[in-house]
């Protein structure tokens, strides 16, 4: 069998693709898989580390105003749709699947004028402008949220759930401290804002360090994404913070299912795979969404797991370092709290999505 994947721009739309890869090759024997995407998206490092091939279209998103850029947009959609022509005539894959973001947009459009069976798998309540306007035209739409439901109307929809890598549900306690290197007696703090990091956040650790400092029974993960790495080191140096081996700064975790499997707790983002994630793996969380998601689906998301009593919520303009650790404080000295956390996490976890989206599949092929 062969395959043709395509979702990109950010880690959200390309780890659901990787994992919907990964149950493709469990299933059927020495399937082809191509992935599509383009230079300037996460995708370009990551597939290849994945270990799958990717060629790369022209693709850009439309901004919410009229403007010269979306002239530029449309013109550069319509060479990617003619890239994706070409790749897929000479690839003839069986089934074209796509997970959203902008570079998923001309590939799908190409696999619609050239007849192709197509699947689209959606993993937010608020579904993105990609799926929501190629959805009318494919076969077969998977989401993640039954709210989204009503934005794909008239469809062969399906409930799934967002697929999540299975070296996240599998990773052991003992195998991630050996392959972080870090002290299994300490409680551990980690803290990353989605694929891209988070500005906010970012700034709020520069004062919450001195939490990790005085507390000598935790350890803490900062994960700052690639965009601010450089200038969230430059500030620590000119604020003068002394950092402790207790701290450990990176810029971006390609096995980040180490430190998932020796988190305590986790701070962060809200984006839809963290929290498929986290509550696959019953990790209790600090939730600061971000305040510009479409229809604010970031808040929408965390407060489902806020309501369950599997995380709290920090509004972004309340965010402090002070707060935070305040609110770390506070969970762990309540007696019972984190496991509390913890199993209504677990309760909330949909480890099976993968599955049920590998069955779409199969039903699609066997038509
Ligand atoms: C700002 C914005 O609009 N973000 C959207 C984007 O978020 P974003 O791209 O941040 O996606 P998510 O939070 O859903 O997922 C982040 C992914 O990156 C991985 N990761 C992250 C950091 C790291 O160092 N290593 C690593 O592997 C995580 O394990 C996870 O698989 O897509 C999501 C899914 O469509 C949406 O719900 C989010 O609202």
């Amino acid at each position: 069998m062969r395959f043709i994947i395509t979702g990109g721009g950010t880690g959200g739309h390309i780890y659901p693709a990787l994992s919907i890869a990964e149950g493709l090759k469990k299933e059927f024997d020495n399937p082809e898989i191509l992935y599509i995407g383009t230079r300037s998206g996460l995708e370009k490092e990551v597939v290849p580390r994945a270990g799958y091939p990717i060629e790369f279209i022209q693709a850009s998103g439309l901004s919410r105003k009229i403007s010269f850029d979306n002239l530029k947009t449309l013109l550069r959609t319509l060479y990617g749709v003619g890239q994706s022509i070409v790749i897929i005539k000479r690839f003839k894959p069986d089934l074209v699947i796509g997970t959203g973001g902008f570079v998923a947009g001309p590939v799908m459009l190409a696999a619609i004028l050239l007849g192709k069976s197509t699947l689209i798998h959606e993993q937010n309540a608020y579904p993105g402008l990609t799926n929501r306007l190629i959805s009318k035209y494919v076969d077969h739409i998977a989401i993640s949220f039954e709210e989204s439901k009503k934005y794909f109307k008239g469809k062969k929809i399906t409930h799934t759930g967002n697929p999540i890598r299975k070296e996240i549900l599998t990773r052991t306690r003992n195998e991630g401290y050996k392959n972080l290197q870090l002290d299994r007696n300490k409680k551990t703090l980690l803290v990353f804002g989605g694929s891209g990091g988070a500005k906010s956040l970012n700034q709020a650790m520069l004062d919450f360090y001195k939490f990790i400092q005085k507390n000598p029974d935790f350890q803490l993960i900062h994960v700052t994404g690639k965009r601010d790495y450089k200038e969230h080191l430059k500030e620590i140096k000119e604020r003068g913070i002394e950092l402790s081996p207790r701290i450990r700064i990176e810029e971006y975790l390609y096995q980040i299912e180490d430190a998932y499997a020796v988190a305590d707790l986790i701070i962060g983002r809200a984006g839809a795979i963290t929290l498929a994630e986290i509550t696959a793996r019953g990790i209790p969380a600090i939730l600061i969404p971000f305040p510009y998601a479409t229809e604010n689906h970031q808040e929408h998301n965390a407060r489902t797991l806020e309501k369950k009593g599997a995380a709290r919520v920090i509004l972004d303009h309340q965010l402090t370092g002070d707060k935070l650790a305040e609110m770390v404080n506070e969970i762990f000295s309540t007696q019972g709290l984190i496991k509390r956390m913890k199993e209504a996490s677990l309760k909330l976890g949909r480890p099976d999505a993968e599955e049920r989206i590998i069955n779409i599949i199969k039903e699609i092929l066997n038509k």
